[in-house]
């Protein structure tokens, strides 16, 4: 059977039936039209004004059902601000339970407030007429009124959920599913799916079309910043959002299928179902870097999620945030499972026993370290299975109590109790030449250090690297320098074999170099200065500036106060376990990072989205089951998403050819709308007008470049186009944001990754290939973020593959 569309628009709007259009939850659609021969020859003027005043009608009673929406809204914000400020205005004063329970509620009314402030935009967006539940208007939360009669439905519960899913052939009890369309707090048009055709009346019969809703919001102009998709989410993309917490569920999808977006509602769907058990524990989302963070982190507060970490693997061990990021080669060594056993190997080398005896000189008394005692000590160090820096203590005790009985001995006395015993270790314990034997021997590590330790010595490397190949340890050596990456991993992999260390201990051993130090409270001056300018945003947004201040509530953020959040409080643990993980672009994790990731989710509650096609890391995955199976073998399911709703048919040509030389087997995702504009090339040397001309058409505008001609290029458009961006590689996220807001942003491949833009020029395509084993996959994914245009511009004609792939691709007048 099929479904009948129905559009409703405002004048303003001309709702015009476009004819054919293609059904995107799997039915296809009868599109009737009045000045279409499918409703008959006849059509006479009169019942097109007819139909037009319907329309005023229908469009006049949607308004006034969503003003009485807002109106709600409006006072249930007064009605929060209120007992907030109440709250508030307690003070900090009495017990310190009465301090916590006042925190606890300002805390609630705080992000409750919040939550009704996020809502503002599409705050209502469909109705369904259903037969037994009757009129349902579905939106971004629940609202019920003072009687609690429900007058909107949140789009996550259950009753809602035949608005993404009900087909004509399964109408699970709705006889209409409308849109709403509205502009601020404006109805400016409905959009129908008749879905029990014999319930059709004449009057439904106006004009009808496909999949208005979807088109419309697929064809707006993009902003630099993803937007909610709750308005037209379609049937494949429902399924995944719904699907059960538990287990692993990855989601496989080509290029602009919605895999982000879906994994989004997906948090947001998990916390509405799951909201007790998630909140505790938190959900984390990765993805791949920080400009991408910043394109996605408005999706979930507009949907009435506050409270979701954002991080990318860079910034999964508390303390660290590494952007930058290493040459392909360097990459894959760091990432291989290999570097499982050299960073244990390099901790167990730190724990080493000297060959030759150690002579302690402690006045006249001189004390020897033989190695016989050494072996014992460090065997019932091992033995004890903790962690190294929580081992030592095992360790020193065994030392210093056998030396404690080699100094009785000496000093004349045999026989000691176990009083005269611990007086002696004190002592000991104190001496300096004794410290610094212990320290040598048995040292308290950070991560940081044994990892600079490693990679500094060739010496070290060469024992704990045994398994890698000398160009492979090569590769390692590095002498100080910026953290990257590739690195989190495995100061992941060192702390959790390390273990905790006590930071007055690692003071009183002077471990930490005053340069550290002095980094460390430069980060913190500068993290302090960016929460108070998010603190002053805030509270402009909820309009209580006036009863609480900026540095008070960064004080809160920052954990100096009682109460944080539990997204802070996770950030700020390395071992915390979260309740659930979505990993975004996951093809792109390597097998360390796999293991810090599990490390954060021993339930095994995830969400992996990614597409093995646009894998371009080195170390990046080859299939879903080789990354999984190590955890889960035969315990996760796949969904797939089938349909392209970013790249117009016309740019999928061209990049589906690429995809086919990558692997013949592979197939693009079907696009779903056209755009009418051809992709072109170009000459290298014309960019900077080409890039002039696309931002003239307006948008937003990429350039995507090749790493080595980054700069170059970068200064050429920057050059022709005022207000450019040049986003380098591991730029933070307030570099990420600048180019996401500016006209056009020039960037690598890496940086493009998750990414869309209205046109995309892609610069020296060749090189691109060319400049990673992935490199195919890397121009992949950059032919595939444009929603509108797609040039290419190349120095020289493209010759052997590519040349093949691109040859159709017209030159630009
Ligand atoms: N149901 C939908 N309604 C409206 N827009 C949608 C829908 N599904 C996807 N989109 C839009 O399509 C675009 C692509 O989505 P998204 O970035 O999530 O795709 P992706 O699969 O993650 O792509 P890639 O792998 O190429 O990064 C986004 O602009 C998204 O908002």
């Amino acid at each position: 059977m099929a479904a009948v569309k129905e559009r409703n628009q405002d004048v303003t709007e001309g709702g015009r039936g476009e004819d054919g259009s293609e059904c995107l939850d799997g039915h296809a659609n009868v599109v009737i039209c009045c000045n279409n021969k499918q409703n008959g020859p006849e059509c006479p003027i009169n019942h097109i004004n007819g139909q037009a005043a319907m329309r005023q009608t229908e469009l006049a009673k949607e308004q006034e059902y969503v003003t009485r929406l807002y109106d709600r809204l409006d006072t249930l914000r007064e009605r929060t601000q209120r007992q907030l400020k109440e709250v508030l205005a307690t003070g900090a004063v009495g017990t310190m339970q009465n301090r916590s329970e006042r925190d606890t509620f300002a805390d609630m009314y705080a992000s409750r407030l919040a939550r009704l402030w996020a809502v503002e935009r599409g705050l209502a967006f469909g109705r369904l007429d259903h037969v037994e539940e009757g009129r349902l208007y579905i939106g971004k939360l629940g609202l019920t009124d003072d009687e609690q009669r429900r007058l909107l439905i949140d789009w996550r519960a259950p009753v809602a959920q035949p608005f993404y899913r009900a087909t004509p052939a399964a109408p699970m009890g709705v006889t209409r599913r409308r849109h709403l369309q509205t502009r601020g707090r404006l109805v400016v048009g409905v959009d129908d799916d008749l879905l029990d055709l014999d319930a059709l009346t004449d009057d439904d019969r106006a004009t009808l079309n496909g999949e208005a809703a979807l088109l419309a919001a697929l064809d707006e102009r993009r902003t630099g910043r993803m937007r909610d998709i709750v308005a037209t989410i379609q049937a494949e993309q429902d399924r995944v959002i719904r699907a059960d917490l538990n287990g692993v569920l990855v989601v496989q999808g080509g290029p602009g299928t919605g895999k982000t977006v879906v994994a989004l509602h997906r948090a947001a769907y998990l916390l509405y179902t799951h909201r007790e058990r998630l909140e505790r524990r938190g959900v984390l989302v990765l993805g791949p870097n920080l400009t991408f963070l910043r394109y996605i982190e408005q999706v979930l507060p507009s949907l009435g999620e506050t409270d979701v970490l954002l991080s990318t693997v860079g910034e999964l061990y508390p303390g660290v945030t590494a952007t930058a990021r290493e040459r392909p080669e360097v990459a894959a060594i760091k990432g291989d499972p290999r570097m499982t056993e050299v960073i244990a190997r390099a901790v167990r080398d730190r724990q080493k026993v000297p060959r030759k005896p150690i002579e302690l000189r402690l006045g006249r008394v001189t004390l020897t370290l033989d190695r016989s005692m050494l072996e014992a000590a460090r065997n019932k160090a091992t033995r004890s299975r903790r962690p190294h820096n929580q081992a030592r203590a095992v360790f020193v005790r065994s030392l210093l109590n056998a030396l404690a009985r080699q100094q009785a001995k000496k000093i004349g006395k045999g026989l000691i109790d176990d009083d005269e015993l611990a007086d002696l270790r004190e002592e000991l314990r104190t001496e300096p030449v004794v410290k610094a034997a212990l320290n040598r021997l048995w040292p308290y590590l950070t991560p940081q250090r044994l990892l600079l330790g490693l990679y500094g010595s060739p010496e070290r490397l060469g024992h704990a690297a045994a398994a890698l190949s000398p160009e492979e340890r090569a590769l390692l050596r590095r002498d100080g320098g910026e953290w990257t990456e590739s690195d989190v991993p495995l100061l992941d992999e060192a702390a959790e074999l390390l273990g905790d260390i006590d930071e007055q201990v690692l003071r009183a051993t002077a471990l930490q170099a005053e340069e550290e130090l002095a980094a460390a409270r430069r980060a913190e001056e500068h993290e302090r200065e960016a929460e108070l300018a998010y603190a002053r945003e805030v509270l402009e947004l909820t309009g209580l500036s006036d009863v609480m201040e900026a540095e008070r509530l960064a004080e809160r953020q920052r954990g100096e106060g009682p109460y944080l959040t539990t997204a802070e409080r996770a950030a700020a643990d390395r071992t915390w376990a979260y309740g659930h993980v979505i990993v975004d672009e996951a093809q792109e994790l390597s097998p360390m990072a796999w293991r810090a990731v599990m490390r954060r989710c021993p339930t095994r509650s995830m969400t992996i989205v990614g597409d093995i096609a646009q894998t371009g890391s080195t170390a990046g995955a080859r299939s879903w089951a080789e990354v999984l199976d190590p955890y889960v073998a035969g315990r996760w399911r796949q969904e797939r998403l089938t349909v392209n709703y970013r790249t117009p048919v016309e740019l999928m040509a061209v990049a589906s050819r690429v995809l086919a030389a990558i692997d013949p087997s592979l197939s693009a995702p079907t696009s779903v709308r056209e755009s009418g504009a051809e992709p072109w090339t170009a000459p290298l040397a014309a960019l900077p007008q080409l890039v002039k001309a696309e931002v003239g058409e307006g948008g937003k505008v990429a350039v995507v470049a090749p790493d080595a001609l980054l700069a170059r290029v970068g200064a050429d458009v920057a050059a022709a186009v005022e207000g450019a961006a040049v986003v380098a590689p591991g730029a933070g996220r307030a570099a990420g944001a600048a180019a996401l807001d500016a006209p056009v942003a020039v960037m690598t491949v890496a940086d493009a990754k998750g990414l869309e833009f209205d046109s995309v020029i892609v610069a020296e395509p060749e090189l691109i290939a060319a400049q990673s084993p992935r490199g195919m996959s890397d121009l992949y994914v950059a032919l595939t973020r444009a929603t509108r245009r797609l040039g290419i511009v190349c120095g020289k004609p493209l010759s052997g593959v590519l040349g093949e792939a691109l040859r159709d691709v017209p030159q630009r007048p």
